[in-house]
């Protein structure tokens, strides 16, 4: 293995307005951006693929092997200062998928007005400096930003499911739940964006940061969205998760009547049972690294630009494991996925039951995707709310509905739109929705 040697320069701050957003210009940019903020990447200096039920532990050994043979020179203790690298796993062990850490040549970070420059090198006569690192930058900077236009040719497509079929798919799955073998199922459809001029990434990703702003915009090697669900942070010994479960679609909702969330959704027994399964089986997960944890007794509404989601953040003190270290980032997403916001309970149950009625392969989609440092930090979200795009012409995109005894087919496939509608507005696509709904 090389021996990877890395240098981090703290720079003026960036932009109040935009932050990291000027960085967002290259079509394999890495990016992980909450209003403004966050790591944003250039390049590769090393990667890691894996697949199987393996993925996570491998990744973690080739991380710790990396990380502590690097030479290392950060002057800051910010979390993601230092090495780092981005990462997105594939949601089943089972996926042919390949799950992916990459450490960039070139980080900027920002984290609470604090902006840094990271550049990571496996060459050991190149030079590391400040002025190697912006001369690095302006290089992935020069380029002629594209504003890519709605084409006439631009279609959606169904995806693997037609409409009808997936309805009947959640059908099944409310006769299991009745039947008593699980309680939840999380059940995802997928839909084609096919491109008559070629997606421009960056354009989506800064699309996306900038409507979503309180929700983490994601980009690794194609997959990219922004998703409002943190399953996972860590950040000097403390560990913190945003569960989410239970939405209603902001587009249909009365516009004079204030107190509508709160009534249809947390007033909702339907839709608080969805949520207390999720929140239940993060902190049963959770809970043997901590030594204390905390969470709302109550769910609170989160209001994004699409939807209203039954919320719950939680936060707890990570304790020392076997070996007298605190777990890092990655061991803990080991440990906490898939949870039952994005498969269901029990798990296996409804894991088998996933790929027996979605009959596509989910590949990164609902899987962990984020970043970690050489300090254990890490932040990792749940790939929702996002596409793989898979070619130039060619974008998928996922979203996916926890499934109860009381859901109905036709507002589960409602409630799917909702979620896709972030990716379709960022891929100027969503006056196209009517054309394939109803397929
Ligand atoms: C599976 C998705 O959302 C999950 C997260 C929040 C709310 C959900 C729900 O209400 O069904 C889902 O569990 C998705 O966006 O594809």
């Amino acid at each position: 293995m090389t021996t990877l040697r890395s240098l981090t320069v703290p720079i003026g701050e960036l932009s109040a307005t935009i932050g990291l957003l000027e960085y967002l210009v290259l079509n394999d940019q890495l990016a992980w951006i909450r209003s403004g903020e966050g790591l944003v990447g250039f390049g590769e200096t090393a990667r890691f693929t894996a697949s199987g039920p393996e993925r996570f532990a491998d990744a973690q050994q080739w991380w710790l092997k990396l990380s502590g043979d690097a030479e290392v020179q950060n002057p800051l203790t910010v979390p993601g200062s230092g090495l780092a690298a981005f990462g997105s796993f594939g949601f089943s062990k089972r996926s042919p998928f390949e799950s992916r850490l990459i450490v960039p040549e070139i980080i900027v970070g920002s984290r609470d007005g604090i902006a840094w420059i990271t550049q990571t090198t496996a060459d050991p006569d190149a030079e590391l400096s400040l002025a190697s690192a912006q001369t690095a930058l302006a290089h992935y900077l020069d380029v002629i930003p594209v504003a890519r236009e709605a084409d006439p040719a631009d279609r959606i497509l169904p995806g693997i499911l037609s409409e009808a079929e997936w309805k009947n798919a959640v059908a099944r799955s409310v006769a299991h739940i009745k039947a008593g073998e699980l309680s939840k199922i999380v059940l995802a459809r997928d839909i084609v964006a096919s491109l008559g001029s070629p997606v421009s990434a960056a354009q989506v990703l800064r699309e996306l940061a900038l409507r979503y702003r309180s929700c983490w915009t994601y980009s690794v090697d194609g997959l990219v969205g922004s998703t409002p669900e943190m399953l996972i942070k860590v950040e000097n010994g403390v560990a913190r998760a945003r569960v989410l479960a239970g939405t209603l679609d902001r587009a249909t909702a009365p516009a004079d009547d204030p107190d509508y969330p709160q009534r249809v959704l947390a007033g909702s027994d339907k839709q608080r049972h969805e949520h207390q399964i999720a929140i239940d089986s993060l902190t049963r997960h959770l809970e043997p690294f901590t030594s204390s944890m905390t969470s709302h007794s109550e769910p609170f509404v989160l209001e994004l630009p699409n939807v209203w989601h039954l919320a719950s953040d939680v936060s707890a003190e990570l304790a020392p494991g076997h070996d007298g270290g605190i777990p890092t980032s990655l061991a803990l997403v080991e440990a906490l996925h898939p949870t039952a916001a994005v498969c269901g309970f029990p798990t296996s149950v409804a894991g088998e039951l996933i790929s027996e009625l979605e009959h596509m392969d989910r590949g990164p989609y609902a899987g962990p995707v984020g970043w970690m440092d050489a300090a254990g930090n890490g932040e990792w979200g749940i790939a929702l709310r996002g596409a793989v795009i898979e070619d130039p012409h060619t974008v998928r995109l996922f979203a996916g509905c926890g499934i109860v005894a009381g859901s109905n087919p036709a507002s589960e496939l409602a409630e799917s739109w909702s979620k896709l509608r972030p990716m379709l507005e960022a891929l100027d696509l969503d006056r196209a929705v009517g054309a394939v709904q109803g397929s």
